[in-house]
């Protein structure tokens, strides 16, 4: 038998378990994220170099998901949530560098990837419970967990966002599924929605009655398929070119960047990693030396990025526990407004390239970076076309729409005004018995 990877908390308050219980939950029950007990070690030659992106990643995940009861459809899974390609496409004015296209999947952001694993594996975890999804989302993360999610049988989403500060097409997107997806449009940020679903889910009572799990990157079943990219990005850069390619990604609450580190620390051949921020400047601040401390967000252009409390800050820091060194792996820089759209109008205007806002925060620090010919991988997030209302009056004309985006902004969209406040997410959870299918267990 093959002996189990376990994952305890990062506040180390709860026995250790496996993946998909890990994944069930998504919070651990001491409110702390789940980690693993240590990260595996892989080699490079241990990955198909005519392998596609699902085959990198089911070679990238399986030791996370040994000895438990979805190792065997592990294949299955990544076949599923990897189904559309992560270009890298070079940049011909930048000889070495080139942007990974991580916005090709149904909600045109990255978290595509992960929310469709996530999907896949409650496939096949679930029992015959109904099951609640909540998320908190600065933008993205809903949309795609609603595509992901939309019409499963068992399961319901309820999404939380800050009413008013994610982009118009954002918010159509978070209202236009329907069926077993509501969305809430919070008074408040992200960060309040963010701290409202984990009370949600650390409530041991309203968890008896309503079994509730996440679809943020506080969840391994979102965060560890984010890896993939980043693994079979940097190993074809470094077949081909014999150096570990550099990484430099937009980063708000931190799940993307840290998996970007996790890969680095695995052993695969990964080189500098830059996290590009927009004004909220809590981790820019720890990178230059101040003591972590989460504020209150602002609002910027790059609203997906707007978190003033990062939450996998907790994971970062189990990663490499001594500030120095942490400091000494990562670095981290803010690109106010004022620098994302001057970025946007000058690669619009002399390379002909759109960019969206959160990818301009990190095209903003490529463009600091000597022209030496280091292999230089800036991380596309999200479709420029999400957020025309920028873009537009920067470039003079409205980014070309890609299908899957149209069809949901032809669709009618809703979403429920909410208070920001835990006790209020807590009434209408179970208040809203019939459409998160409590009445077919009896409850509420
Ligand atoms: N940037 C996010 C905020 C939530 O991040 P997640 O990766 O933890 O889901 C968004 O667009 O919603």
């Amino acid at each position: 038998m093959i002996e189990p990877l376990l994952y305890h908390s990062t506040r180390g308050a709860h026995p250790a378990v496996r993946i998909d219980e890990a994944i069930a939950a998504g919070l651990a029950p001491d409110g702390g994220l789940y980690v693993p007990e240590a990260l595996p070690q892989l080699d490079p030659s241990a990955f198909d170099p005519h392998g596609h992106l699902a085959d990198t990643a089911t070679t990238l995940l399986t030791p996370f998901f040994a000895g438990s009861p979805l190792a065997a459809a592990l294949p299955a899974i990544c076949a599923e949530a990897f189904d559309f390609d992560a270009p890298l496409r070079a940049l011909p004015q930048r000889p070495g560098a080139a942007v990974l296209e991580l916005f090709h999947g149904p909600s045109a952001a990255f978290k595509d990837f992960g929310a469709r694993f996530l999907a896949a594996c409650f496939r096949r975890l679930q029992g015959t419970q109904p099951l609640t999804i909540l998320v908190a989302t600065s933008g993205d993360t809903g949309a795609a967990v609603a595509a992901a999610f939309h019409r499963q049988p068992g399961v319901s989403v309820v999404i939380l966002y800050p009413d008013g500060r994610v982009s118009p097409r954002q918010a159509h997107q978070l209202g236009c599924f329907g069926d077993n997806v509501q969305a809430l449009r919070v008074d408040g940020s992200f960060d309040d929605c963010q701290r409202m679903v984990k009370a949600a889910l650390n409530d041991a009572q309203l968890q008896a009655q309503l079994p509730l799990s996440s679809a943020n990157s506080i969840s391994l079943g979102r965060l560890l398929p984010q890896m993939s990219y980043y693994a079979h990005a940097a190993l074809k850069l470094w077949r081909q070119h014999h150096v570990a390619p550099h990484f430099i990604i937009p980063t708000g609450n931190l799940g993307n960047a840290l998996a970007c580190l996790w890969v680095r620390e695995m052993g695969l051949p990964i080189g500098r990693i830059q996290f590009a921020c927009n004004a909220n400047i809590t981790l820019p601040d720890f990178f230059a030396g101040a003591d972590y401390t989460p504020r209150e967000a602002v609002a910027t252009l790059a609203n997906a990025m707007d978190v003033g409390a990062p939450s996998n800050f907790e994971r970062l820091h189990w990663t490499l526990p001594h500030e120095d060194e942490l400091r000494a792996a990562l670095q981290a820089h803010s690109v106010d407004d004022a620098t994302i759209r001057s970025t946007i109008v000058q690669h619009a205007r002399d390379q002909h390239e759109l960019f969206c806002p959160h990818t301009a925060t990190a095209m903003h620090l490529l463009d600091r970076e000597p022209l030496d010919g280091a292999p230089w991988v800036v991380v596309a997030t999200a479709h420029p076309a999400k957020f025309e209302t920028v873009l537009e009056p920067l470039i003079g004309y409205a980014p070309a729409v890609p299908p899957s985006l149209l069809a949901m902004l032809e669709r009618a969209a809703f979403a429920e005004p909410l208070m920001a406040d835990e006790g209020a997410l807590r009434d209408w959870l179970l208040g809203a018995g019939e459409f998160l299918g409590v009445r077919r267990r009896g409850v509420g």
